[in-house]
């Protein structure tokens, strides 16, 4: 399998190498060349098997050929030993035909973990295989941050400088960031917000030297390898609801597009999906755009889903790049008018492209308020405000295709957002044992400005593979 970037303009690079590059030189994403796909039978046997069973099948597929079936297998089943449920991402059904897939009993509570603890496995191998260090720069608006310093905690291979938007997460989420004691872990306050934390990054990647002198490495959902992981708990859902030989939509609480897309890569694998829902809080500009069909950035502002307070969604790129009939120079032109102005209008067969296969609804504040006590008051079941974005918006979608079983990713556990919890239904989930003396633990950050000289500088001063001379 070889990986192309959106962008045309970087080299061809195996699925090794797109893992440790995260984004190609050219500001592109890479993508496959071409997408495998799995025949119905493969899929009717997924149904029930163990986790780790269908994620090799799923992800086989995408990996280099010299990663031996024992030895990743073996990678999964580490990756998900430690998640608190057997099934890894169990579904629980909350209404008619309406399921939540718990994706947050991972080690730090949301479906980041999913992802991370196979990237972290797969990226340590392959650095010790080319004695390397690595420098690890990640943007989060609360949860890829914690997941990611929990993957990559303590490894020698690599430093961790993790971005997150001062005063703009949960305090849970901050302190699953903070309070990790390793030395090759850096959690940064940055005086701006998870977009400005991603330009930033983006603009580190695109810099040669800075990328080279680092040995940078991105575990944000640029890597494609993240978008891979994140593709099985689609299959094992929709096959347990009877696919292949029977539709299931998805709706998915969506910031960056990582989620959605791996939903949508899955579909194209040859998984039925009738139709896959982006669920936006107030900041809902991929809403928008799948309404008017431009897509345009505005102020982005503070919800009690936090982690979805984002206006530049990267992924969408990646869907743009297929809905253009993967047509590099249209992809340059749209995201140079995003750099310059701030807004592209998606062409129009590429936007009746999009519609075929996603339908998109934003839930306001109040909306996600009453989403959590209504389905706790009906079910006992208390939602996190981000799945609960999620499942508003699917109930609206069921009530006009009420056949068709509707699947509301749940992203997090609700102990992570216990304020907004609490203010909607009067009580809050315990944290689970692991994390029980969470408050009691010693915080460590640096609070650091919007200046990406500032934040380079940080980061050279600390990182350990600047010293290093490293090949690839
Ligand atoms: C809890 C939670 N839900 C939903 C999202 C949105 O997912 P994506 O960025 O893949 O669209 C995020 C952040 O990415 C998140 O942390
Ligand atoms: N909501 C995310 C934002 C980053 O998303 P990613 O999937 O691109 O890593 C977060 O919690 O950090």
């Amino acid at each position: 399998m070889t990986y192309i970037s959106t962008r045309g303009q970087a080299p061809k690079k195996t699925f090794t190498e797109a893992l440790l590059a995260g984004l190609a030189p050219d500001g592109g994403l890479y993508v496959p060349e071409k997408m495998p796909t799995l025949p119905a039978e493969a899929l009717r046997a997924f149904a029930g098997k163990p986790y780790a069973e269908v994620a090799q099948a799923v992800i086989s597929p995408f990996l280099d050929d010299g990663l031996a079936p024992a030895e990743f297998r073996a990678m999964l089943d580490g990756a998900y030993a430690g998640f608190r449920h057997k099934a890894v991402t169990p579904l629980a059904q909350i209404d008619d035909n309406l399921f939540v897939l718990e994706l947050f009993h991972g080690p730090t509570l949301a479906f980041k973990d999913v992802a991370m603890q196979l990237l972290g496995r797969l990226m340590n191998k392959a650095l010790k295989a080319q004695g390397r260090r690595a420098t690890i720069v990640g943007a989060t608006s609360g949860d890829t941050g914690a997941a990611a310093i929990e993957a990559f905690r303590g490894l020698d291979q690599v430093d961790v400088f993790i971005l997150y938007p001062h005063g703009r997460v949960s305090d849970v989420q901050r302190r699953q960031m903070t309070t990790v004691a390793d030395a090759n872990i850096h959690a940064i306050a940055l005086e701006g917000t998870f977009d400005d934390a991603q330009a930033m990054l983006k603009t580190f990647f695109r810099n040669a030297p800075l990328r080279e002198e680092l040995g940078l490495s991105g575990v944000n959902s640029i890597n494609f390898a993240r978008v891979v992981a994140q593709m099985v708990y689609y299959f094992t859902a929709a096959t347990v609801l009877g696919g292949p030989d029977r539709k299931v939509s998805f709706t998915v609480p969506t910031g960056n597009f990582g989620d959605i897309l791996a939903g949508y890569m899955a579909k194209q694998m040859g998984l039925p999906i009738e139709k896959l829902i982006v669920a936006t809080n107030s900041n809902d500009i991929l809403a928008r755009a799948l309404e008017t069909g431009r897509y345009e950035v505005r102020g982005v502002h503070a919800t009690s889903s936090p982690s979805m307070d984002i206006q530049v969604s990267s992924n969408f790129e990646r869907l743009l790049f297929d809905a253009v009939g993967r047509d590099a120079a249209v992809i340059r032109g749209l995201m140079a008018s995003l750099e310059q102005s701030g807004a592209f209008d998606i062409p129009a067969p590429a936007l009746a492209a999009i519609r075929q296969s996603f339908a998109a609804g934003a839930a306001s504040e109040a909306d996600t308020a009453a989403e959590i006590a209504r389905t706790y008051k009906e079910c006992e079941y208390i939602l996190d405000p981000h799945t609960a974005v999620a499942v508003n918006v699917a109930r609206k979608h069921l009530a006009r295709d009420p056949k068709t079983p509707m699947v509301a990713l749940g992203t997090a556990h609700p102990a992570k957002f216990p304020d907004a919890v609490k203010a909607a239904i009067g009580v809050s989930a315990p944290l689970p044992a692991h994390l029980a003396d969470l408050f009691a633990r010693k915080e460590k950050f640096d609070v650091l400005p919007n200046d990406p000289a500032a934040i380079a500088g940080f980061i050279k001063a600390r990182a350990r593979a600047v010293t290093h001379k490293h090949g690839g």
